[in-house]
């Protein structure tokens, strides 16, 4: 079996089974602000549970780029909230999902956006970290702050070579 993970076009419909695609796109939902702004509204499916009065987080990373083709390893789930990424700028970024296959994360699946999308993984989804292709950016993060632990990571035995043709 090839351990090649060639990267595919973002779209929501492939993306569904793993989270949401952020992007305004096609009608917005309605408009507000006396017909000054069009919102595109409740695009994604936040999810924060668990102990210690757990509520959303909006955060800024600055990401660095990495090179590609990448040598993956390490991908992480969050089994007690949702985590969102959003890019502040049209630079496209490289986002890696992986099924849960009994526990442990089978085959990844990597998905290149289209400049200004961002993704918000469901809760408790394997992902790769945050990244970046082209120049180190900011992208707003909404995820979870609160108790217990929300982070599981998991090492893969052999890379993957993940690239974006
Ligand atoms: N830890 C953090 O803020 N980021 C990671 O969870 C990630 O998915 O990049
Ligand atoms: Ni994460």
């Amino acid at each position: 079996m090839s351990r090649e993970i060639a990267a595919e076009p973002l779209t929501p419909e492939a993306f569904a089974p793993f989270g949401d695609v952020i992007e305004a796109r096609g009608a917005p939902s309605f408009r507000i602000n006396g017909g000054m702004c069009d919102r595109h509204h409740d695009l994604a499916r936040l999810d924060f549970t668990g102990p210690g009065n757990p509520r959303a987080n909006i955060s800024i990373g600055f990401g660095r780029p990495y090179a590609l083709p990448l040598r993956l390893t390490l991908v992480e789930r969050h089994p007690l909230g949702s985590q969102a990424f959003v890019p502040m700028t049209e630079d496209p970024f490289l986002v890696i999902v992986a099924p849960d296959e009994n526990g442990v994360p089978g085959r990844p699946r990597a998905f290149l956006t289209a400049p200004g999308q961002g993704v918000n993984y469901l809760r408790n989804t394997w992902h790769g970290v945050l990244t970046p292709l082209g120049r180190a950016s900011n992208f707003l993060i909404v995820d979870r702050v609160g108790g217990g632990n929300n982070l599981e990571e998991f090492s893969y035995a052999e890379p993957w070579i993940v690239n974006a043709v």
